[in-house]
């Protein structure tokens, strides 16, 4: 792409860009998936619900785990679990706004195996799967993988083809890799697209069915706003189920824990908490919150609310603090917290259950026993009281501590300006020759569409464009100090001095258009929005750690008080939703901010929170 003041592809020859060859999953190959027909590997019926965010829901396959080889005719491991059953794939659906009222549950359970099996159809010989690499891999494994790289999933990890390669503790976080690093970063999932060409209403029927025999499953809020989008092209992805359970015995249960764990870095202006003797700034995160309830919470209920900033602290009381936080989140039905066990995610209303008959509360107890070396199992009934004694170490662990860490750095260094706001970005938008009269709200909502390629959502070529930007203009003196200091300090919120005035992404130091003496060109505009875009990217990703839980032969045969090493830490940890996020977003984004801003020096008022004079922290006068 060709722009008037220059913009360019970038030179294919930049040092610290890796540029990755394809390497494929060892399972299922492109080869053994195609060896089959849709209809011989697809049946609606092997896919039951999982979870489900704003955008997408997933089904895992829950069929049988070999099938007919179509050249022998003998049995095979079936290509959706690998050949040892430890990992397996699930199907990730895309959701559109609910057209109509949710249906009955009852009537949809009727229907799933009908429709299914009346709308069959012959299968042809031009219906066999095939297996691209998509936009969303080479995103994730371009991108992403790049602003990762030097962070460890952690041992034993199921996800990646090239663990072999980069696993085993954390061997520090510079930012330059002396290895080559692994193709995706090993703590994305697998994910690919999986085409079918369908015939008549079958992939209709196929959606349909999976729909039909998800709805029951899903929280009552999601239904009622949206549901499966049955008219999406003839392509399904598929990604890693990272909740997978090998389904022999409980003794070989995994436990899942999922984090969101938001804004990691401390606000700009200095601003405290609700609380008395408490002097930190208080978080996006809270005043978000405060948002959310329409200002209806008390200080209390403020300083009660899970703290992102003690959950990258690394200091094991704030730590602690923050797992409190998020456990109440999760009974309160949040979406900062989820657990899985048993392959299911377990509602927090279901944590206390028949003594010894709740698989969450069981496999915490284990958890807790196989830290402590004890195999005595108490059968505690509420699994609430046991989360934080047995997740504790997993969120102290170095690698834990390295990746939220990382996530705050990327968060705020990745808006331009030093406050991670989105001020900076508006200041240079008032200087832009591109403002022509426009709010940059408005301009972000309807710039593509007046076909402004600086709106335009940023193709492969240009996320290409933006790293070669990012890792050429950085300082690596500068950078490795921040980025060791993003790895022993709690989410950094230091002036990453690597601007110069004006500049458009990555830390410029002013907010304010009067502070910035030169205009941005059309690119470093383009730079700063297409930054701010991936830092959204990374406030909405979420941590998951899988933590294979010990045998019971494994638990009785420690000694006491010896405990189990593996146990200690978090056994590996993942990223998931690493989606970009589209230039439309900003716009939500701009009034997001502004609303954030109101509704809190609206409840700072309500609450007689003032200003501590002489001084620039605040305090509570109550
Ligand atoms: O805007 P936020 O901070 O509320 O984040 C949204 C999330 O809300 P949350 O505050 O986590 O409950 C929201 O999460 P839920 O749907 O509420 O679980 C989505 O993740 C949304 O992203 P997208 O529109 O699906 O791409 C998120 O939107 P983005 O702003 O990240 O695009
Ligand atoms: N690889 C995976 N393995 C197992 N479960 C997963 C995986 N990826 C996502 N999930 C579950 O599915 C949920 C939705 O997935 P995801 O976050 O990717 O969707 P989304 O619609 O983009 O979410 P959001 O609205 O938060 O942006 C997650 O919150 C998680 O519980």
């Amino acid at each position: 792409m060709e722009e008037e003041d220059g913009y360019h592809c970038p030179s294919q020859t930049e040092p610290e860009i890796e540029r990755r060859t394809h390497k494929e999953w060892p399972w299922p190959s492109v080869e053994m998936l195609s060896k089959y027909r849709q209809d011989e590997l697809l049946d609606a019926n092997d896919w039951h619900y999982l979870a489900e965010g704003g955008k997408s829901l997933l089904v895992r396959y829950m069929g049988p785990q070999t099938c007919k080889d179509p050249k022998t005719g003998q049995d095979t491991p079936v290509p959706w679990t690998s050949p040892d059953g430890r990992r397996a794939l699930a199907l990730r659906m895309d959701k559109r706004k609910r057209r109509g009222p949710p249906p009955a549950v009852q009537k949809l359970k009727v229907n799933v195996q009908h429709e299914f099996t009346e709308t069959s159809c012959p299968p042809s010989a031009d219906s066999r799967l095939e297996w691209p690499a998509t936009e969303r891999y080479a995103f994730e494994t371009t991108v992403i993988t790049n602003f990762l790289r030097g962070l460890s999933s952690g041992s034993g990890t199921p996800a990646s083809p090239s663990s072999s390669q980069s696993d085993g503790e954390t061997t520090g976080e510079q930012w330059e890799c002396s290895e080559a690093p692994p193709y995706l970063s090993p703590l994305l999932p697998y994910n690919r697209r999986l085409v079918c060409r369908w015939h008549g209403r079958k992939r209709l029927a196929f959606l349909e069915a999976i729909a039909n025999a998800a709805e029951p499953h899903r929280p009552s809020h999601r239904r009622e706003m949206d549901e499966i989008d049955i008219d999406c092209p003839d392509a399904l992805d598929v990604i890693e189920d990272l909740s997978w359970t090998p389904r022999d015995g409980v003794d070989q249960d995994v436990l899942c824990v999922e984090i969101k764990p938001k804004w990691l870095f401390e606000p700009g202006d200095d601003e405290v908490s609700s609380g008395k003797d408490d002097s930190r700034p208080i978080s996006r995160y809270r005043k978000h919150a405060i948002l959310k309830a329409d200002g209806a919470l008390t200080p209390q209920e403020v300083d009660d609310l899970y703290e992102p900033l003690d959950l990258a602290s690394a200091d094991p009381p704030r730590v602690r603090r923050a797992l409190q936080g998020l456990v109440r989140n999760w009974q309160k039905g949040g979406n900062n917290l989820r657990l899985f066990c048993r392959g299911a995610q377990q509602p927090a209303r279901a944590s206390s259950g028949v003594e010894g008959n709740n698989p969450l509360a069981n496999a915490l107890e284990r958890l807790i026993n196989a830290q402590k070396g004890s195999s005595n199992l108490s059968l505690t009934t509420d699994a609430a009281d046991l989360v934080t004694p047995a997740l504790l170490p997993a969120l102290l662990s170095p690698r834990f501590q390295a990746l939220v860490a990382r996530l705050g750095f990327l968060q705020r260094s990745l808006v331009p300006g030093p406050r991670g706001d989105l001020a900076h970005l508006k200041a240079l938008w008032d200087m832009s020759s591109e403002k022509k009269g426009r709010k940059l709200e408005d301009a972000t909502l309807t710039g593509d569409k007046k076909d402004e390629p600086m709106f335009f959502d940023p193709s492969m070529h240009d996320w290409n464009d933006f790293l070669t930007y990012w890792f050429s203009k950085e300082d690596p003196s500068q950078r490795s100090e921040d980025w060791a200091a993003s790895t022993t300090t709690p989410a950094p919120a230091r002036d990453t001095k690597r601007a110069r005035g004006g500049e458009a992404s990555g830390g410029g130091n002013h907010s304010r258009s009067s502070d910035i003496v030169t205009p941005p060109t059309w690119k470093e505009m383009r730079h700063a929005l297409i930054g701010t875009l991936l830092s959204g990217t990374f406030k909405d990703a979420s941590i998951w750690i899988r933590i294979p839980m010990p045998s019971s032969a494994e638990l009785q045969s420690q000694s006491a008080n010896e405990g189990h090493p593996g146990y200690v830490d978090g056994r590996s940890i993942h990223l998931i939703d690493v989606d970009p996020k589209p230039m439309k977003k900003l716009s939500h984004w701009l009034q997001l901010d502004d609303d954030i801003e109101r509704s809190y020096r609206e409840w700072k008022a309500k609450h007689a929170i003032q200003e501590v004079e002489g001084s620039d922290k605040r305090s509570r006068t109550d």
